[in-house]
Parts: structure tokens; C-alpha cells; sequence
């Protein structure tokens, strides 16, 4: 008989665990839902009485607020989270490794390993024991033999694969109704059992035929290929960007067209400086990695190609903004809006707004930073990381951080919008224009603003896959 699931771990209150198991126990009041993290400052913001998250999700605050102390409990007592559950949900990262074998490639499973571990430890009864990370395939293989291999007498442990396919910044909207939901387990008895005492806690608010059960090594692959796909439709929209720069032709209206033909669909066709996020390019390096593991070298490069396009959007877009300011940004004011890497989010892990002020930083232009969310000492950690031979108080003299979008373009020669908050569309741009050095140069790398528009204020605009302001 399938167990029926009433308490609840997850372990990892990061930006998957924290907003998943948040809406596990706002749809599921039977269920007792404990989030556990060995972040103690993380922990207190989830628990702080006026709500000040740790992270930024539109929606999440609702949720904590009406689940937080009924039935969802957050807390550092890991032992006591796993000990009381009858599912566990590992939800910790898994970032590229830095160092050893497979890095800057394969990823880092010393948090899942250790996580793992502690399970088997402390677990004094069977538990199911779900991959919520992401995770190279077979990795539950590893999890399983780690869970056996310490378990004590009467302990099972079943393992079982649920990717999380939400994103940043919709991440309730996508929890709340989610395209599928996808659970593998071994297809064994227990396995199966295992697999619908987890499906059943979904069916408290996700329609049956999108809860998908497959294989457990389907599952984990589903994941890494879901997200190398999507990426890869950016890849491909960035590069017929700059083939519209080269022609004339113009990026939304090849968009707009291809996304007519109903096999390939309107979404994720929006050409941007480049991709950022915590997993597209590191699930991407995981599946190059898997591939060469696999003596698959074609499919290996096949799928390099896609962050290799990446990193060339970036450069372009750099090199378009020194290009058009006549070839020289030494000493010139550049203003930087937005930092996250997608709007919505107070996120900034490999956001291109790093890569494109590290450019213009060794050009030595001075630069103005906004974004209506992300904290201040997260951009110069983020700044520091990206130049580690650069003391920070060198880079303190270059860059500026500001409190509002006109604040930062004051005085400034350029305005780069790297992030596609909707703020951006309201800010004064006659007041903006006023403040700026002439010619005030505008490089919308979002498709974001109505270059007409700018361009009728004075601006010299220059657009993702559209030919420059200059040369048109
Ligand atoms: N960020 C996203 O939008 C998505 C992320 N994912 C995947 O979900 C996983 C988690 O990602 P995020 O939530 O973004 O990471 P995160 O870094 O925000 O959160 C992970 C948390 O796990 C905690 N942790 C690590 N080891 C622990 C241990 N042994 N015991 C207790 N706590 C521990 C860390 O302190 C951290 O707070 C990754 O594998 C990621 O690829 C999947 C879908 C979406
Ligand atoms: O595994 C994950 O972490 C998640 O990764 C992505 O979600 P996320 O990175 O949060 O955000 P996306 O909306 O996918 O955007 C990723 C990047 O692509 C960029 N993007 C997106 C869409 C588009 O058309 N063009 C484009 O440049 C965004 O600006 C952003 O920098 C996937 O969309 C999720 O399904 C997945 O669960």
C-alpha cells in the first residue's frame, strides 16, 4: 500500500525549496511541512515577523503568510526535520564544479552527497526520499547505495526524481499550475507505491494528467534536457540577432513570424543580451559533461555551442556599445539598468548585467548601476567574484551604485538596459535625456523601450537585432 504522506522535510530553503514546499502547505493543510537549512541567517528571514524573505518571488509572501506556523515551519534543526518526516525532499544546490575532475563542467554534488548522508544517519524510520535538485542522470543510483549502505534494521528508503520546471520571478503562478509534474521512480512494487504517495500530495491541486510518472533515469535526464532546450531557443533567436543587425531585418519581426508556425510556438523567442540564471548554463555544462563521459564528443559540442553562442551575445552587445561611442568608453559614464538576470527577481547568478560591466570596467569607463530589487552588497560581491584580482576598493572607484534608473543616468554618455524590468518603461525619458552628456546613447539589450519614441526625444538608440542608430 502506497504510505500516505503527512510530514513533510525538505531540505535546502533555497529558491526551489523554499517556494515549493511553501505550496505544498498552503495546498495540502493535512500535511506538516518543515523546511531545513544549515543557513542560519536564511532561516531567520524566512521566519522574520514582518516577512522579509530571503529571496524575491511576486506571491510568495501571501503564501508564507497564510501557511507560515499552521502547517509550514522553517527551521536549522536538520536531524529533527528528517527524523519526524515520511518524505524528504532534497532540495539543495548543485552548483559547477570549480576544481578536480569534470570542472567547470560537471556538477557538485558534495551537497547532495552530504545531505544524503545525514539522512541515513539520523533516519530511524523509512522514508521517501525525493531528487528535487537537479541533478547528472543516475545520480539517485549514488543516493541509493549511500542510503543502503548506512541504513539501520526496518529503515527502507525510496528514492524518487521530482524536477523542478518553475522559474524565477513566476515561480507561484508556476507552482500554482504547473504545464506537468514529473515524478520517476524505479519500477519496481516499492518503487511505483513510492511513486503515488507523492503523486497524491500533487493531486491536492495539480490535475491527474499532469502529474507524468516515468522511469527514475527519464526523470533526472527530462530535467537537464528541458532546461538545454529552452536555452538553446535563445541561442538560436541571439544568433539570427546578429545576422538582423548585419541585414536590416528585424528580430521581433522574425520572432513574431517564426513563433506564428504553431509546431514552433511564440515563447522564449526573445533575443536578449544573452541568457543568465543559476541552471541553464550549468544543466548545459552537466550535459556536455554526460555526453563526454558517454565518448559522445558530437553531442558533447552540439550542446557547448549553445552557452558558446551565449557568451558571444554577451561580447557582441560589449563590443556594439564601445563601437558606437566611438570606439572609446575610457572615462565615459555608463548607466547600467537593471542586474538580475531576468526581471522579477532579486537573482543575479551569472546575470550578463556582470559580464557587460566587468567589459566595460577594463575598458575603464565609469559605471552607474541600478535594479529596483537586488541588494547592494550582493552587486559588489558579484563585481569582486567576476575581477578576484581586482581589490574592491579599485572597483568602488569605477562603479556607482544608485537608487533610482535617472539617479543612475545622470551625467552618463549611455544607458544600457540589461534587465527588462517594467519600471523601465515608465522611467521620464525627456527628464533622462536632459541629465545625459549629448549625444546620450541608449543600447536596449531587452527589445524593452520604444526606440521611435527615444529616438524622437534625441537618443541615439541601439537594439538587440536591429541595425544600429549610427549606420541606419
Ligand atoms: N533556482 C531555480 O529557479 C531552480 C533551481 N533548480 C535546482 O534546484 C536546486 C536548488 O537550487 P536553488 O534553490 O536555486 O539553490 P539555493 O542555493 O538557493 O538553495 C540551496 C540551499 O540548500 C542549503 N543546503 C545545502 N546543503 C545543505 C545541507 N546539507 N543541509 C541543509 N541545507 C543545505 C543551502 O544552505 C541553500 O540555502 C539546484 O539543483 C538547482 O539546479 C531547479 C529548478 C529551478
Ligand atoms: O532549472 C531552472 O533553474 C529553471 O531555469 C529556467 O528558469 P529561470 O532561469 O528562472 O528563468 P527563465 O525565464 O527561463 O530565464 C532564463 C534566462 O533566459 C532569458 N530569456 C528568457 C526567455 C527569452 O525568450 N529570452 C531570454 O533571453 C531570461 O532573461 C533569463 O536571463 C527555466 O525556465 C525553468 O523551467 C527551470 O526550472
Amino acid at each position: 500500500m502506497p504510505v500516505k504522506v503527512s510530514k513533510i522535510c525538505c531540505i535546502g530553503a533555497g529558491y526551489v525549496g523554499g517556494p515549493t514546499c511553501a505550496v505544498i502547505a498552503l495546498k495540502c493543510p493535512h500535511i506538516t511541512v518543515t523546511i531545513v537549512d544549515l543557513n542560519q541567517s536564511r532561516v531567520d528571514a524566512w521566519n522574520s515577523p514582518d516577512f522579509a524573505l530571503p529571496i524575491y518571488e511576486p506571491g510568495l509572501v501571501d503564501v508564507v503568510r497564510q501557511a507560515r506556523g499552521r502547517n509550514l515551519f522553517f527551521s536549522t534543526d536538520v536531524d529533527k526535520g528528517i527524523e519526524e518526516a515520511d518524505l524528504i525532499f532534497v532540495s539543495v544546490n548543485t552548483p559547477t564544479k570549480k576544481s578536480g575532475v569534470g570542472a567547470g563542467f560537471a556538477a557538485d554534488l558534495n551537497y547532495v552527497e552530504l545531505a544524503t548522508r545525514r539522512i541515513a544517519t539520523v533516519a530511524n524510520s523509512s522514508k521517501i526520499v525525493v531528487e528535487k535538485s537537479t541533478v547528472p542522470c543516475r545520480t539517485a543510483e549514488s543516493m541509493r547505495t549511500i542510503l543502503e549502505a548506512n541504513s539501520k534494521p526496518n529503515c527502507r528508503f525510496d528514492i524518487l526524481s521530482n524536477p523542478e520546471f518553475l522559474a524565477e520571478g513566476t515561480a507561484i503562478t508556476d507552482l500554482f499550475k504547473p504545464d506537468r509534474v514529473l515524478i520517476g521512480s524505479l519500477e519496481t512494487r516499492e518503487g511505483v507505491e513510492a511513486c503515488q504517495s507523492l503523486a497524491e500530495v500533487y493531486a491536492n491541486w495539480v490535475p491527474q494528467d499532469r502529474i507524468l510518472t516515468v522511469g527514475l533515469w527519464s526523470s533526472e535526464l527530462s530535467k537537464l534536457a528541458a532546461n538545454a532546450m529552452l536555452a538553446q531557443r535563445i541561442s538560436s533567436i541571439n544568433a539570427l540577432s546578429a545576422i538582423c543587425e548585419a541585414t536590416g531585418a528585424n528580430i521581433d519581426e522574425v520572432a513574431h513570424a517564426i513563433g506564428y508556425d504553431s509546431r514552433i510556438g511564440p515563447k522564449f523567442l526573445k533575443a536578449s543580451v544573452g541568457f543568465g540564471g543559476s541552471c541553464f548554463q550549468k544543466d548545459i555544462l552537466n550535459l556536455v559533461y554526460l555526453s563526454e563521459s558517454l565518448h559522445l564528443p558530437e553531442v558533447a559540442a552540439y550542446w557547448r555551442q549553445v552557452v558558446e553562442m551565449n557568451e558571444y551575445q554577451k561580447r557582441r552587445f560589449s563590443k556594439r556599445v564601445v563601437d558606437t561611442l566611438f570606439n572609446t568608453i575610457t572615462g565615459k559614464r555608463i548607466a547600467v539598468l537593471g542586474f538580475a538576470f531576468k526581471a522579477d527577481t532579486g537573482d543575479t547568478r551569472e546575470s550578463a548585467a556582470i559580464t557587460l560591466i566587468k567589459d566595460f570596467q577594463s575598458e575603464r569607463a565609469f559605471v552607474n548601476i541600478y535594479d529596483p530589487q537586488v541588494e547592494e552588497e550582493q552587486i559588489w560581491n558579484d563585481l569582486s567574484e567576476a575581477s578576484p584580482l581586482i581589490p574592491i576598493e579599485s572597483i568602488k572607484k569605477q562603479v556607482t551604485i544608485c537608487h533610482s534608473a535617472i539617479e543612475a543616468c545622470k551625467n552618463a554618455e549611455a544607458v544600457v538596459i540589461a534587465t527588462e524590468w517594467k519600471e523601465f518603461l515608465e522611467i521620464d525619458w525627456e527628464e533622462v535625456y536632459k541629465g545625459m552628456n549629448k549625444p546620450a546613447f541608449v543600447f536596449d539589450g531587452r527589445l524593452l523601450v520604444d526606440a521611435e519614441k527615444l529616438t524622437k526625444i534625441g537618443f541615439k538608440v541601439t537594439t538587440i537585432g536591429r541595425p544600429s542608430a549610427v549606420a541606419a
